[in-house]
């Protein structure tokens, strides 16, 4: 799957710019005046990390997804309250061969976390503590803000997490927990709640302006990335 680093083009054709929650598109990319934040997307292989992001960023749900090789770089810019904010959202990759050589990476400058685990996974689940282990060791502060997603809620007859144990782990990190599906067209907007809430709570504590990584940061990773496909044996 290309690195995409410049989501907007496709932004103009797939956004409803009648969107009641007032999204824009990104017709403002560039300007000096938005915040931008980093959140990065974490959590096992096949949970749909790609699928939840692409429905934010993209608006649509993106079919037969490839496991994601070290990071894909999405972005999607909002009007808030006036305010024109960026995020740009990493996703990563969940299989350990795609990701060892880029974990600094994600964490480093990181404004928000949003773990994601599958309804439909018992073990995606159980790893979730893994992750926020993980979250810690790269030193994210307990100030950064983190939520916890279950994803693939339309599959309602395969669900093997329950919302009670799901609640009752968010409720003990203090995470908020959303549950939702990438899929279903009828979630769309719940899947803008959940980056909305990050955004506003972004919004509203956090001052400092991330920088725009620059072209060469970006191609150094991709370089990175690229040479991790080329090296896996599968
Ligand atoms: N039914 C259903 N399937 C989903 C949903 N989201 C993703 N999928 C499917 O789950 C599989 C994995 O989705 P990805 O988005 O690639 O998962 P990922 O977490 O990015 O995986 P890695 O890149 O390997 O870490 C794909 O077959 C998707 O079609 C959802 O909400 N509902
Ligand atoms: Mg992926």
């Amino acid at each position: 799957m290309a690195i995409e680093t410049k989501p907007e083009d496709e932004f103009d054709t797939v956004f409803d710019q009648n969107d009641s929650l007032e999204l824009s598109s990104s017709h403002d990319y560039g300007t000096a005046q938005a915040r931008i934040f980093k959140i990065i997307v974490i959590g096992d292989s096949n949970v749909g990390k790609t699928c939840l992001t692409y429905r934010f960023c993209g608006g649509t749900f993106l079919k037969n997804p490839e496991a994601t090789i070290g990071v894909d770089f999405r972005e999607r810019t909002l009007q808030l309250d006036g305010e024109t904010i960026k995020l740009q959202i990493w996703d990563t990759a969940g299989q350990e061969r795609f990701r060892r050589s880029m974990v600094e990476h994600y964490y480093r400058s990181v404004h928000a976390v949003i773990f994601v685990y599958d309804v439909t996974s018992l073990s995606s689940f159980e790893s979730i503590p893994e992750w926020i282990e993980e979250c810690s060791r790269h030193c994210v502060g307990p100030l950064i803000p983190r939520i916890m997603v279950g994803n693939k809620s339309d599959l309602r007859d395969r669900r093997e997490v329950p919302t009670t144990a799901a609640q009752c782990l968010a409720d003990s990190y203090n995470f908020p927990l959303f549950e939702t599906s990438a899929k279903d067209p009828a979630e769309k907007e719940h899947v803008d709640a959940i980056f909305l809430t990050l955004a506003y709570r972004l919004k509203n504590h956090k001052p400092l302006r991330l920088k725009q990584p620059s072209e060469s940061n970006i191609r150094q990773l991709w370089n990175q990335r690229e040479q991790e496909a080329a090296t896996c044996q599968c």
